[in-house]
């Protein structure tokens, strides 16, 4: 007997993401009840069911025991909760009238360990507990998001016929979902996949702040050049960037402002704790010792970012503000390097977060045994999602799709790893892209522009192929006031990531 087909599934958190999927379940035919104590949430969702003909399907309910009450056996929960304890709250409520079999499919940006815990607790009662990442905004809600769930096999096997109908296409027409391992590693790769997001995020928007206020662009110009970027090369395909386009020009019709220009420089929603994956996602790289500064660089932008009133006062401590100088071109050509250079820029910081991010899973699935799926997760970013490149996407395919034994036997270390560091063919891209991103570093650092991310990569890429790092005066001065050993240059085994083999007596201790 196949897995049980789902009719009739009940939605819990019905707002930008919950109330999209609630929909987007019902137009596939299923019942949806809802819940969500916000009556604006609801009110609203109500009102799109009507518009969109299926407010026959959907149904609210306000209390546990009837929302279940409603559904078939194995019910199936779907969750679109902020994170942290509103998921326990609601876990603890339902599962008194939760049976054997029934799943909550939960759909939040919720962190792994607060997953593999409710999995524990599901587990002994013989209820599912899937954590789905889901991914690309309120509009691949209603339309279809990529979908990335992690848990038991017998839990997946009976959504994902259901989620693969209504997950995001690509363009063979394959859905953007697929079961991404055990635990709460389909929390835990969409958390990485934000971190990804907030590196290629930071990457493009320094360059449209260059091309905008730098070069004094027209914003009409820069969302040409964006989609020039998103249409063809090593940018092709890019979700960020093709919205890019979008931001440039859009005006709004009752002001005749270009909505772009008026908004304010600050992000916030990791102080006000409204997202946490790309605080976790880093805590995670230093957590697994894995260089992430692209993603992290971006992260520390939005945290300076956040707290605009002290930028202000800090600005006025520090005796004024830093002007930044504009970008003038000698001539057309000049230009249209220079722009050719910016596009070169942010592809290879958009990979170098890719590489960063998979190298955390990577580590992070060794060390938590959930036997991470990569070619499922090559296909879930393929579309839908906020990190859909396809230049990039077809660059990952052999490393993603292919065996680890096939995959050494292509890499430069032939170890069996999933690292891109030692993949030839991704390295010689970044190799290329290293003068275009020098370029415009050094270009940015003399007129006083702000590219951390940018220039995070330039430095990454300098260290992850440098092998006479400042790290050896480094090492010394550990070795002077700590006694932490180093091992000499050239010795037998000095490649090797051990404690060094030698000391030396810089400054014998001595007494006053
Ligand atoms: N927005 C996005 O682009 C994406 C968001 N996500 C994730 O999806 C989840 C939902 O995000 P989003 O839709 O944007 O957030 P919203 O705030 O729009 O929706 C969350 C809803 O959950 C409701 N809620 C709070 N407590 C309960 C409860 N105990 N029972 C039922 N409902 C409750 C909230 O009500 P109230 O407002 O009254 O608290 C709110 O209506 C989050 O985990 C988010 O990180 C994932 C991908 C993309
Ligand atoms: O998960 C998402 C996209 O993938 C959501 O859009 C999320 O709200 C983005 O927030 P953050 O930038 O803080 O991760």
């Amino acid at each position: 007997m196949g897995p049980p087909t789902i009719k009739k599934l009940a939605m819990i958190g019905c707002g930008s993401m919950g109330g999209g999927m609630a929909l987007l379940f019902a137009e596939n035919g299923l019942e949806v009840s809802l819940q969500d104590p916000s009556k604006e949430a609801m009110d609203a969702l109500k009102k799109s069911a009507e518009k969109q003909g299926l407010g026959e399907k959907t149904e609210e309910y306000t209390d546990y025991q009837s929302l279940c009450a409603s559904l078939d056996s194995p019910k199936l929960i779907v969750f679109s909760l902020p994170h942290g304890d509103v998921g326990d709250t609601v876990l603890g409520g339902l599962l008194p009238y939760l049976e054997k079999d029934d799943i909550i499919l939960d759909c939040g940006n919720e962190r792994w360990t607060n997953t593999e815990r409710r999995q524990s607790k599901c587990v002994t009662r013989g209820i599912e507990y899937i954590g789905c990442g889901v991914s690309g905004g309120y509009q691949a809600a209603r339309a279809g998001p990529s979908m990335c769930p992690g848990g038991s096999d017998e839990g997946l096997d009976t959504v994902l016929p259901l989620l693969k109908k209504v997950a995001a296409k690509d363009k063979e027409g394959k859905s953007c979902v697929g079961k991404v391992g055990t635990g709460g590693c389909g929390h835990y790769v969409k958390m990485v996949h934000n971190g990804i997001e907030h590196g290629m995020m930071s990457a493009i928007s320094e360059a449209w702040k260059i091309l905008v206020t730098g070069a004094g662009l027209p914003l009409e110009e820069v969302g040409d050049i964006f989609e020039n970027w998103d249409q063809s090369g090593h940018l092709s395909g890019t979700f960020l960037v093709s919205i890019g386009a979008s931001i440039s020009r859009t005006i709004d019709p009752s002001t005749g402002e270009r909505v772009v220009l008026t908004v304010e420089d600050k992000v916030v929603q990791d102080i006000t704790g409204e997202e946490g994956t790309g605080i976790w996602s880093n805590v995670e790289a230093i957590e697994h010792h894995i260089p992430a500064p692209t993603m992290a660089t971006a992260h520390f932008l939005r945290l300076a970012s956040a707290d605009r009133q002290q930028r202000v006062d800090a600005q006025k401590a520090f005796g004024g503000e830093i002007s930044q100088q504009k970008i003038d071109f000698k001539s057309s050509e000049d230009k249209s390097e220079f722009v050719e250079s910016l596009r070169v820029a942010v592809f290879a910081a958009c990979l170098a977060s890719y590489i960063q991010g998979i190298n955390v899973i990577e580590r992070a699935d060794k060390e938590n045994g959930w036997n991470v799926d990569f070619a499922a997760v090559h296909q879930i970013w393929k579309a839908g999602c906020i990190i859909q490149s396809d230049y990039i996407s077809e660059l990952l395919s052999p490393i993603f799709t292919l065996s680890l034994e096939e995959v050494s036997s292509t890499s430069t270390s032939k170890a069996h790893t999933r690292n891109l560091l030692l993949q030839p063919h991704i390295m010689s891209l970044l190799r290329e892209a290293y003068p275009h991103l020098r370029r415009i570093v050094a270009k940015a650092t003399e007129k006083d522009w702000c590219v951390p991310a940018l220039s995070a990569t330039l430095e990454y890429i300098k260290y992850q192929t440098g092998t006479d790092l400042p790290t050896g005066f480094y090492e010394a001065e550990l070795d002077f006031f700590g006694k932490h050993m180093f091992d000499r240059k050239g010795a037998e085994g000095s490649n090797e990531l051990r404690t060094g083999a030698e000391h030396f007596e810089w400054k014998p201790a001595m007494g006053s």
